[in-house]
């Protein structure tokens, strides 16, 4: 886990109620256009300024590289499983932030934390209201859930996670609206309320929305949430706002939720609409989706590139959820940024590598069924 630091980065309208500074946790499945958004309130002209925690799922930092005009300023968490350890370290780092804080010279108006597109943002949103310190100086201000039009109705299918991070929110945002119909956004739209009858719903397209539908809303509802989950700010473990961190102890890769080893994982595991199956199934992201992050400091050929990433989509891209990367091509200056969400491929020539900058190529692939030898080699064999 790597955590590098940062401050704020941007400056919408945040609300700081009494003093406490709000947060906005952005979630959403993989893809789904968190990252997006993100930048959008990072770029939009609104004099406030923000510190951003992104918490990412691989090996290999490129979500804060992809965070515009933010290369030091990104808070970044790139631990697997959210769900035991995010706590500890969301803590660590929101205190680290609050020291930054100074009587009458705010470093920064709010917090944004975008957790990662596997993430069940309930523990996440709990971090706020169980630790004494950070509850006393921030405020959850709205969980807002990014929906990807095009692919959630598959992921409700089958990930318990895309369906906690539905029925968390305090408001849907329904994006992708160019890539389905107008009958299958209804068809959406009602899967949603089923899931969640309350939050509001906005389409968007590119994550257009207006930033006072996700910023400085204070939309978090803890009655709502106590209803579905009584120990929300309670966690029955024994210690005061008991909270996971590294001295907890447990392998992620084996981790079992089954309650049957003497180590009680309900409140981090309580969960909104449907009793977990942690026991049975151990978790879904752990078990069946793996990242595979891949590297090369040499440059890559891009017609190369390019036409092994077209095939690979084409013939796996059912099981690849998401690709992403940041590409050193032969012969070119400027930084080749792409980005998949199953089939859907989109790459862009960015902004030039830097003089002192590391040129590398890198790139993390997450889905089912990924034969890592056998994408580290087609890779590899892109090199120039
Ligand atoms: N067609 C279309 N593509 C979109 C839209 N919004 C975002 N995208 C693309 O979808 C891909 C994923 O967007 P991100 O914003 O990176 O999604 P994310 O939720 O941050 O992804 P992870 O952090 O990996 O979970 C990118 O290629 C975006 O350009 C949209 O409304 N329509």
């Amino acid at each position: 886990m790597t955590d590098t630091l940062a401050a704020p980065v941007s400056t919408a309208a945040p609300q700081n109620s009494g003093g406490k500074i709000p947060v906005t946790v952005l979630t959403g499945y993989l893809g789904a256009g968190k990252t997006t958004l993100l930048n959008r309130i990072l770029t939009e002209d609104h004099g406030k300024r923000y510190a951003v925690i992104v918490n990412e799922f691989g090996e290999i930092g490129i979500d804060n590289d992809l965070v515009v005009g933010a290369d030091e300023d990104v808070f970044e968490m790139n631990n697997g499983c959210v769900c035991c350890t995010v706590r500890g370290d969301l803590i660590r780092v929101v205190a680290g932030l609050m020291k930054r804080q100074r009587p009458g010279k705010p470093a920064f108006d709010a917090i944004i934390v975008e957790t990662t597109g596997l993430a069940d943002p309930g523990p996440v949103a709990q971090t706020f209201f169980v630790d004494e310190d950070v509850k006393a100086k921030t405020q959850l201000d709205s969980v807002t859930t990014l929906v990807d039009a095009k692919h959630v109705m598959a992921r409700l299918d089958d990930s318990k996670e895309a369906r906690e991070q539905v029925a968390f929110a305090d408001r849907i945002i329904l994006n992708k609206v160019d890539l389905a119909t107008a009958e299958e956004l209804d068809a959406v739209e009602t899967r949603l309320r089923a899931l969640n009858p309350l939050a509001p719903i906005v389409r968007a397209e590119r994550s257009n929305v207006p930033l006072d539908q996700v910023l400085g809303l204070g939309a978090f509802d803890l009655d709502r949430i106590l209803e579905v989950q009584p120990d929300f700010v309670n966690p029955p473990h024994g210690a005061d706002g008991h909270v996971h961190d590294e001295h907890c102890g447990h392998d992620h890769h084996d981790h079992e939720h089954g309650h049957d080893h003497g180590h009680d994982h309900a409140h981090a595991h309580a969960h909104a609409h449907e009793a977990h199956s942690h026991g049975a199934r151990g978790h879904a992201h752990q078990d069946d989706i793996k990242g595979i992050s891949l590297s090369l400091d040499r440059p890559l050929d891009g017609a190369k590139f390019t036409a092994w990433l077209d095939r690979l989509l084409g013939e796996q891209g059912q099981n690849i959820l998401r690709a992403k990367g940041i590409i050193d091509v032969q012969g070119e200056n400027r930084r080749l940024v792409f980005q998949a969400v199953h089939m859907i491929l989109e790459g862009d020539l960015q902004r030039a590598w830097g003089e002192n900058e590391r040129r590398w190529s890198r790139a993390v692939f997450i889905g089912r069924e990924l034969d890592e030898a056998a994408l580290r080699a087609g890779f590899e064999g892109c090199a120039a």
